[in-house]
C-alpha cells in the first residue's frame, strides 16, 4: 500500500527541484528556435478518440496506447504522438487553406512500451509540423530545424541520420512481397539483422538480385556516397526516385552549411507508419535511443479530410536532458529567487516589502523564521533550493542581504529597499 502511495508506476515519473528548473530552461531554450524559425504555437488535448490514433493512421502499435472509455463508451487514447493531433486539427480549422502552415508545440506523449526496455512511457516532445509544402527545400529546412534546436541545447556531438522509405517500398513493390513479410523485414532491416533477414528471404520465392538487394540495404549507411552506392544496387524507378530527392535535400544542408551534422541511412525504415518520404533520426551519446525522429508524411491529412503534403519532427526532451547530462554539458540555470525571511514581530514590515518588490517584478519567497531556526538554517535551505539570496529581517530599520553564490552578506536600510514613499 505505502509502495504505491509514494511511488509512480514504471515508466513515469516526478521532476523537481534543478532538474525540473533545468528542463524547463531547456525547452525554453528550444522555444525560442521554434519561434525564430516562424512557428505558431498550437494545443491539442492530452487525450484524443482512438479513431485519430488507429491502426490506418500508422502512428504506434495500437498495443502500445494507453486506453480508456468516457461516460458514452467511447474509445480514448492517451496521444502517443503528436503529429495526428496536429493532422486532425489542421484538417478542421484550415480546411481550405492552401499556402503552407507552420506549428509548433510542446507536451507529454504516452506510450505503453514494454517496461525490460527501460524506457520512458512518458515523454516530453517539442516538435514542428510544416504543412503544405512538398517540396525537398521543405525536407532541408525540418533537418536544418532540428540540428539547430540540439545546437542551442548545447550538444555538439550528435549526428541525423537520414532514411527514405520509398526507397525499400520500390525495391519491396518490384520483388512482390506480401505484407506480412514487409513488414518482418522492415524490422529485420532496421535492427541490420543480416542473418534474420537471410532466413526470411530463404523462406520466399524471390529472384536472386532481389534476395542480394535486402541484404545490401543493411550495409547502405554513412556519407553522401551511400546514395551512389544504392544507386548502383537498383534500377527500380521509384527507389531511383526516393534516391535523387535525398540528393537533393543534401544539396540544401550544404547551402545551410549543416552537412557535418547528417549522415544516410537507408536500412532506417522501421518508424512511424505514415511516414512517406524522407525519415530521420537524431542520435548522441548517453542515450541508447533516438532524441529526434521526423519525416514527411503526405497521405496522413487526406485522412482527415485535408488533402495536403507535410513533413516534421519532434524532439525528445527527457532524452536529450540524459544525454546532456550524461557528456557532462551544463545547462546554464538562473536563481532568480529571493528568500525573505524575518522574525514574527516583524510581520507588517516583511509582508510590505514583500509585497513591494514583488510588484517591481522580482520573484519572492516570504518565509518566517521557526522558533528554533537559526539563520544558518535558512541559508542551507535556500542553497539547497537554488535560492539566488536572503534578505533577513530581523530590525526594525536595517535588513541583512546574504547573496547565496558568493556567501557575500551586506546590510541595507529598509527604506532604500521600500522606498521613499513608504
Ligand atoms: N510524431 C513523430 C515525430 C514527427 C513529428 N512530425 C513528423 N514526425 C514521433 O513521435 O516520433
Amino acid at each position: 500500500m505505502l509502495d504505491k502511495l509514494l511511488h509512480t508506476p514504471e515508466g513515469v515519473r516526478d521532476i523537481y527541484n534543478h532538474e525540473c528548473l533545468k528542463k524547463l530552461t531547456l525547452q525554453e531554450r528550444i522555444e525560442g528556435v521554434l519561434h525564430r524559425f516562424g512557428y505558431q504555437d498550437i494545443q491539442t488535448p492530452t487525450f484524443e478518440y482512438y479513431e485519430v490514433f488507429n491502426h490506418e493512421r500508422g502512428t504506434v502499435d495500437t498495443k502500445e496506447m494507453y486506453k480508456f472509455f468516457d461516460r458514452d463508451s467511447n474509445i480514448l487514447v492517451l496521444r502517443p504522438d503528436i503529429t495526428p493531433s496536429i493532422a486532425r486539427s489542421v484538417a478542421k480549422y484550415y480546411k481550405s487553406v492552401t499556402l503552407p502552415l507552420r506549428f509548433c508545440y510542446t507536451g507529454s506523449t504516452f506510450r505503453n512500451n514494454e517496461s525490460l526496455q527501460g524506457k520512458l512511457k512518458e515523454v516530453t516532445q517539442q516538435g514542428a509540423e510544416l504543412i503544405g509544402d512538398d517540396s525537398s527545400q521543405a525536407d532541408a529546412e525540418m533537418i536544418v530545424f532540428a540540428i539547430e534546436c540540439l545546437l542551442e541545447a548545447g550538444l555538439n556531438e550528435f549526428q541525423i541520420d537520414i532514411g527514405q522509405v520509398e526507397f525499400f517500398k520500390g525495391i519491396v513493390e518490384e520483388a512482390g512481397l506480401d505484407k506480412q513479410t514487409e513488414e518482418q523485414l522492415r524490422l529485420l532491416i532496421d535492427h541490420k539483422n543480416f542473418f534474420g533477414i537471410e532466413d526470411l528471404l530463404s523462406k520466399h520465392d524471390m529472384s536472386k538480385e532481389h534476395k542480394e538487394m535486402f541484404l545490401k540495404i543493411t550495409e547502405l549507411f554513412g556519407s553522401i556516397e551511400v546514395l551512389q552506392q544504392a544507386k548502383e544496387i537498383t534500377t527500380n524507378e521509384r527507389a531511383i526516385k526516393a534516391l535523387e530527392r535525398l540528393e537533393k535535400v543534401y544539396e540544401f544542408l550544404c547551402y545551410y552549411g549543416v552537412e557535418e551534422f547528417v549522415s544516410f541511412d537507408l536500412g532506417m525504415i522501421n518508424q512511424l507508419n505514415y511516414y512517406t518520404g524522407i525519415i530521420f533520426r537524431g542520435y548522441t551519446y548517453g542515450t541508447g535511443v533516438s532524441i529526434v525522429d521526423g519525416g514527411r508524411y503526405d497521405s496522413l491529412l487526406s485522412q482527415f479530410g485535408k488533402d495536403s503534403p507535410a513533413v516534421g519532427f519532434a524532439i525528445v526532451v527527457d532524452e536529450l536532458m540524459l544525454a546532456l547530462n550524461r557528456q557532462n554539458i551544463e545547462i546554464e540555470t538562473i536563481y532568480t529567487n529571493t528568500l525573505i525571511l524575518f522574525k514574527e514581530a516583524l510581520t507588517k514590515t516583511a509582508i510590505q516589502l514583500t509585497q513591494h518588490l514583488r510588484g517591481q517584478g522580482l520573484k519572492i519567497e516570504l518565509q518566517k523564521l521557526n522558533d528554533n531556526g537559526t539563520l544558518e538554517d535558512y541559508i542551507q535551505y535556500g542553497k539547497q533550493k537554488h535560492v539566488g539570496g536572503i534578505i533577513y529581517i530581523n530590525e526594525e530599520e536595517t535588513v541583512k542581504i546574504i547573496d547565496l553564490e558568493t556567501n557575500n552578506t551586506t546590510e541595507a536600510h529598509l527604506s532604500d529597499l521600500i522606498g521613499k514613499e513608504q
